[in-house]
Order: C-alpha cells, then sequence, then structure tokens
C-alpha cells in the first residue's frame, strides 16, 4: 500500500474533526447526556487566550516567568510595555453569561472549548480538579491548557488532504453541569467502524450497546467516530463526549494500528479491555499535567541534575525501600 492509499483508507476529514465539536453534537444528543451551555467566544476574548503569559489578578503565572527567564529575557518588571504583555481578563459580559450558568447549575461547572477540557492545566487548581465556580477559574484553566491551545491551533493538523483550518469557525466555551465522584472505573470509551461498535463486555457490554442503538447510532453523521459513555450508580448510561476515530484520539488500551485494522464486518471482534481499577494504566495526556520539567527525569535533565548534585551533597539518600 502507498503511503498515500494508506493515508486514505486511515484518514480524518475536516468534517470528522467538525462532527466531533461539542456545538455540532450536543443539540442532537441533549436527552442523555450532561446539561450544557454553549457561550461562543468573542474576539476580544480569543485574542487574550492567544495572548501569552496569564495575569490573574494582577499576578502573572509563574510558569510564564519561567519561560521567560528560560528563553533569557529579563525578569518581569511592572513598567514593561512588551507586545504580548499578559493583561488581566476584563470580560463584564462574558463573567456575566459564566456566573447565571453557574448559579444555574447549582454552584459549579466543568469547562471546556469545542473539542478539549483542559485536563492537563488541574495543577493549577487548588482542588486539583476541573470544578469551576467562578469566571476566573475557567479563565486561569483555558489559559494554562496545551489541550485548549491544541483547540485553537492545531485541531485540523492530522487532517488529509492537508486542511488548511487553523481552528473552528466558531470557538465556543462549554459549560458542563458538574458531577462530583465520577468513577474513572466506570466510564468507556467506545470506538464505532463503519457504525459497528468495537466489543464490550457482558451486562456492561448490553447496557452499552443498547444505549448505542437506542441514542447514538444513526444520529452521529459519520460512519467512524468514538464516543466516552459513564455508567452511573442506577446503571444508566450517559453520554460524555464524541471524538474522532484516529490518532488525535488517546486509543487508551488499544493501538490505533489495531483499531485502523479492525474490520467491522468481520465475526471476529477483539476483547473488551477493562482493568478494575486504575492501577498501571496511564493515560497518554498524563505528562500534560504537570510542567514538563517534573516529568523529564532523563539522564542530563534539570531535574536529574539536581536529584544527582544533591546525592552527591548528602542531602538526598537513595531509597531502597
Ligand atoms: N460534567 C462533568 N463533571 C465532572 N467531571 C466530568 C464532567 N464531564 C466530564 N468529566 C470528567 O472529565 C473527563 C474528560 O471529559 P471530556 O471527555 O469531556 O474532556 P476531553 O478533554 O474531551 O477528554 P478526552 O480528550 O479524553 O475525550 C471525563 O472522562 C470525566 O472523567
Amino acid at each position: 500500500m502507498t503511503e498515500t492509499e494508506e493515508r486514505e483508507e486511515i484518514y480524518l476529514r475536516d468534517s470528522h474533526i467538525i462532527n466531533c465539536s461539542f456545538d455540532q453534537w450536543y443539540p442532537n444528543f441533549l436527552q442523555c447526556t450532561f446539561p450544557s451551555r454553549i457561550i461562543p467566544l468573542t474576539e476580544n476574548v480569543l485574542q487574550w487566550l492567544e495572548s501569552d503569559g496569564i495575569v490573574m489578578d494582577g499576578v502573572v503565572s509563574r510558569q510564564d516567568e519561567y519561560d521567560r527567564f528560560d528563553a533569557g529575557e529579563p525578569e518581569w518588571s511592572d513598567d514593561d510595555q512588551g507586545e504580548n504583555q499578559a493583561q488581566s481578563p476584563a470580560f463584564p459580559e462574558l463573567d456575566e453569561e459564566i456566573e447565571q450558568v453557574i448559579v444555574e447549575f447549582g454552584g459549579s461547572v466543568f469547562p471546556k472549548l469545542n473539542w478539549s477540557s483542559p485536563k492537563d492545566a488541574t495543577w493549577m487548581m487548588t482542588s486539583g480538579n476541573l470544578k469551576c465556580k467562578k469566571p476566573e477559574d475557567i479563565y486561569l484553566l483555558l489559559k494554562s491548557s496545551d489541550f485548549i491551545s491544541h483547540d485553537l491551533y492545531h485541531a485540523f493538523e492530522k487532517c488529509w488532504p492537508v486542511s488548511d483550518k487553523r481552528k473552528p469557525t466558531q470557538v465556543c466555551l462549554v459549560l458542563r453541569k458538574w458531577y462530583d465522584n465520577m468513577k474513572p472505573s466506570m466510564e468507556f470509551r467506545c470506538f464505532v467502524k463503519n457504525q459497528i461498535l468495537f466489543d464490550e463486555k457482558e451486562d456492561i457490554r448490553g447496557r452499552i450497546v443498547q444505549f448505542f442503538v437506542d441514542k447514538v447510532m444513526d444520529k452521529f453523521p459519520d460512519p467512524d467516530y468514538v464516543f466516552d459513555v459513564y455508567i452511573t450508580k442506577n446503571k444508566t448510561v450517559t453520554l460524555v463526549d464524541f471524538n474522532p476515530f484516529g490518532e488525535v484520539t488517546d486509543g487508551l488500551m488499544f493501538e490505533w494500528s489495531e483499531l485502523h485494522l479492525w474490520d467491522a464486518n468481520s465475526d471476529l471482534l477483539p476483547d473488551m479491555r477493562i482493568v478494575g481499577s486504575n492501577a498501571g494504566i496511564k493515560p497518554k495526556s498524563l505528562e500534560n499535567r504537570v510542567p514538563f520539567e517534573l516529568i523529564d527525569l532523563s539522564e542530563g535533565s534539570a531535574l536529574s541534575n539536581l536529584v544527582e548534585e544533591l546525592k552527591r551533597e548528602g542531602n538526598l539518600q537513595n531509597n531502597t525501600s
């Protein structure tokens, strides 16, 4: 198979990405997903999101300071008039809209843009999660997240034929009613190829298949896609999200090479892959959740050099237990 044929085979077109944008699918699935509101973002908010740095209540983010320091730039000063100087967000109308939704949804919301939530930025929140109780929480998360930047700049990057689109026609802030205590073990990612659901098991299998057939199958515009569901305590299946069927979506326990090879019309379906606890699972997004320096322990990295230095100085014991 030539490279072009291979790409044709596992292609993601602009339309596949657009169909997974929240504002596209949500109106058709209102009945079976979390209550949500879509707020189109105006140009001034987008400009602020796309500008460098974060200023919240006049405080520049530490990460921004580190970036500037790394780049050899002088330390931040109050009279810095640089072109990209970070601005404190002042969007009274958006604040008001967000506050209204927060009240309507009982005091807290889960934020995302067209495709992604800022789940890599939870370390910025004292709560360590995406529960937002005021507009500032949302602004801070959006500005700190690589996934949000991905929605703004790279959403169409993996498309074939190569897309000239950079960002969605309308960037939306999505606010979803917040649910405490969602158990990761009750979340399932379902792969659909040619309108056929990739395997699942017994009771869970039955429930997801029923949900797929009743609520999803004929309503989503593409034949291939991925959707996430949550099974509540009383075993109700709730739709969480749609994702494109391709490498831009985390295949979790499946390799995309096997998902692409899956012949949806054959009887030979692979097993459902379930792990009973979180032990041993490392979502591919984990490396995005903390500053890169904390992950990069490879030889020669700043952190490993520091560890070595501390060991040499006797300030750090080798942990042999
Ligand atoms: N309304 C909510 N309340 C609380 N937690 C939520 C809510 N919606 C989603 N979550 C949690 O956040 C996770 C990510 O949600 P979602 O799929 O919408 O974001 P995403 O950034 O598109 O993630 P992915 O790229 O993995 O699809 C969910 O798996 C779920 O654990």
